[in-house]
């Protein structure tokens, strides 16, 4: 017996669970689906820290287990399967993604936290080409409370039944680790292995697409209730809610989704009087966001990720006495660093990802470590500030320091020799992350010279000379920046077209060069001091000269809310702001730059080139 109809439309196919769950597999066989299990081989390794959100993990993980299935069949009989079905799931707690425990004490820290169950799901329709496969993907997500009630003996108790294990979560809900489970909010199969609802959903929108006309009519939006409120919702007007944490659809499906949800779930508040808002996951996500930060900026501090880097997995009393901190709070340290996607954790200890390889090793290549001492040490100080910032409208260094500043980068710190070091190893590491991109953004091979006006430690420099070779650069700065910046040059080719002049841009003749390089200098600084700025650098060209300015626009379409942040960074850090497109054309006509064209970059940066007009 086949209950929903879309189920019958793979009976004649041939498909391929790429799972090695138990309870995956008896889920889709009670549905009435017929399909062969290929556990998967893909080692669920990706890099945490290289998705943007952990639903964008799981996904991509579930969709490797389909295809490496897929290409294995593929391989071995030459008999591609029509549909291969692959899974992952992972647990969120605060931010962090947990999957199945690595040994008991893991499983026990688990299992006493509020979770949020994220299952992703790629169905893979194969053709004989991998290229040619289409995936439909889809991810379903379940909130569980954990009973507060729950004691640290009860926990310790049910770890031996051997029941966490192989469970993402560390615990069976459906068995005796359901008696640890106070609610649940949403799919109840999601939990246990498999979601089958909206599976079926997600198969009826592929075999029986809306027709045209269905599309003009009113959004209905069907109910499916909640575990926890198993309600006949029909007698609401427009058919009860959505579930909430769907992700498929456009944007606008989801505002409309959102509102008629809300409408609902007023009608059902007024009618019940009962039921429960759903639970603000991402609102308490946002609101930890802060703590996971620290706890990133303090392992860097403590140089962690120094201590592991390119050696064999460390147990966490190791690392304490390296770091000269306690073996409790180096291990809660070392735990939330593995649930960022930081370190790996297993049975041997901790050791490094490739993201703290490369970028929080304090040697590496593209380290960043300066730049999050930079964080850790001023600007997360500054920030304690925000309130402020917000209610004055300025930056709060007199705050910080207790003393008015005139210049922020004249006067505003001590200009040790240290200090300023670690100042420009920050700028150093995210200059490198960007040169290249830049350097590539515009073909300048007209140009042959150049000046990068406070290019800092040359980063810059060194990635446009190694693009254009004909091309000499000009690193303009502070004469006690330049005089540091030996510590950043490496012997290389580039090294004879590079030069550095020390200067102050507001005060001293700008180096003579065909092209300006301003990048990330501008939003340092007040309008009066921008308008000043540019007229100098205007003064310094000739008509055809170029100016190549590098700066985050505000109200550019980007992914990720950086711009947001970086803006009101600048309020509590600088005396500038970021500006609009509009503003920057606005301001780089009125210096006589003209034919301006703009490039935006990957992360938060965009690249503007204009041409110096004869005045
Ligand atoms: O309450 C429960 N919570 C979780 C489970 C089981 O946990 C695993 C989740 O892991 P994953 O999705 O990665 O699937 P695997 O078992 O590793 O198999 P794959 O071969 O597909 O990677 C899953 O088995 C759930 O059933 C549970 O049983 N109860």
């Amino acid at each position: 017996m086949v209950l929903c109809p879309v189920i019958g439309k793979l009976l004649h196919k041939r498909v391929v669970l790429a799972s090695a769950s138990p309870r995956r597999q008896e889920i889709l066989s009670n549905a009435g689906l017929r399909f062969e299990v290929v556990p998967s081989r893909f080692k669920e390794k990706l890099d945490k820290a290289s998705f943007a959100t952990p639903y964008g993990y799981a996904m991509e993980t579930a969709k490797q287990k389909a295809l490496e299935v897929a290409t294995r069949m593929h391989q071995k009989d030459l008999r591609t399967p029509d549909v291969v079905i692959g899974a992952d799931t992972i647990v969120t707690v605060g931010g962090l993604i947990l999957e199945k425990p690595v040994d008991k004490q893991d499983a026990y820290r688990m299992l006493s936290r509020a979770q949020r169950c994220v299952k992703a799901v790629a169905i893979r329709h194969c053709s004989s080409q991998a290229a040619a496969h289409q995936v439909s993907e889809f991810y379903e997500e379940t909130t569980l409370n954990v009973s507060p009630e729950l004691s640290e003996e009860g926990c310790l108790e049910y770890i031996p039944s051997g029941e966490p294990m192989d469970k993402a979560g560390g615990y069976g809900i459906q068995a005796l680790g359901g008696m640890l489970v106070e609610s649940v909010h949403g799919d109840f199969l999601n939990v246990v292995g498999f979601p089958l609802n909206h599976f079926c959903k997600q198969l009826g929108e592929l075999y029986y697409p809306p027709r045209p006309e269905d599309l003009r009519q009113p959004v209905r939006h069907d109910s499916i209730p909640a575990v926890d409120t198993f309600e006949d919702l029909s007698d609401v007007e427009g058919g009860g809610s959505e579930p909430a944490q769907r992700e498929t659809g456009s944007r606008d499906e989801k505002a409309e989704v959102g509102a008629a949800g809300q409408a609902t779930a007023e009608a059902e508040c007024h009618r019940t009087g009962a039921t429960l808002p759903p639970f603000p996951t991402r609102l308490l996500e946002l609101l930890d966001g802060f703590k996971l930060s620290k706890a990133l900026l303090t392992a860097c501090k403590l140089k962690v990720f120094d201590w592991l880097k390119d050696e064999a997995p460390q147990r966490a009393p190791d690392i304490a006495s390296k770091v000269d901190a306690s073996v409790c709070g180096t291990e809660k340290l070392l735990d939330v660093c593995a649930a960022m996607g930081l370190l790996e954790k297993t049975e041997q200890g901790y050791s490094n990802t490739e993201t703290a390889n490369l970028y929080l090793a304090s040697d590496s290549e593209y380290s960043l470590h300066g730049f999050m001492l930079q964080n850790n040490d001023v600007i997360w100080n500054l920030f304690t500030y925000l309130e402020f910032a917000i209610r004055e409208g300025r930056n709060q260094h007199h705050r910080l320091l207790g003393k008015k500043v005139e210049d922020l980068f004249q006067d505003a710190y001590d200009r040790s020799p240290d200090t300023q070091l670690r100042f420009m190893q920050a700028m150093h590491g995210v200059a490198k992350l960007t040169a290249r991109q830049v350097a590539t953004a515009f073909d300048l091979s007209r140009f042959s010279s150049a000046c990068d006006v406070g290019g800092c430690t040359g980063a810059l420099a060194r990635e446009l000379a190694r693009e254009y070779p004909r091309l000499q650069v000009t690193v303009f700065d502070l004469p006690d920046v330049v005089e540091l910046a030996v510590h950043f040059q490496p012997a290389g080719p580039q090294a004879a077209q590079i030069h550095f002049a020390a200067g102050d841009f507001f005060r001293d003749p700008l180096p003579s060069a065909e092209l300006y390089v301003l990048c990330r200098i501008l939003h340092d600084w007040s309008d009066d001091k921008v308008h000043k700025l540019l007229s100098k650098v205007a003064e310094s060209c000739k008509p055809g000269a170029g100016l190549l300015l590098v700066e985050t626009l505000l109200d550019e379409k980007r992914e990720v809310q950086g711009g947001l942040i970086q803006s009101l960074n600048m309020l509590v850090q600088t005396e500038g702001r970021e500006r609009s497109r509009g503003e920057y054309q606005c301001l780089l006509e009125l210096h006589g730059f003209h034919q301006v064209q703009v490039v935006h970059l990957e992360g938060v940066l965009d690249a503007m080139l204009a041409t110096r007009v004869a005045p």
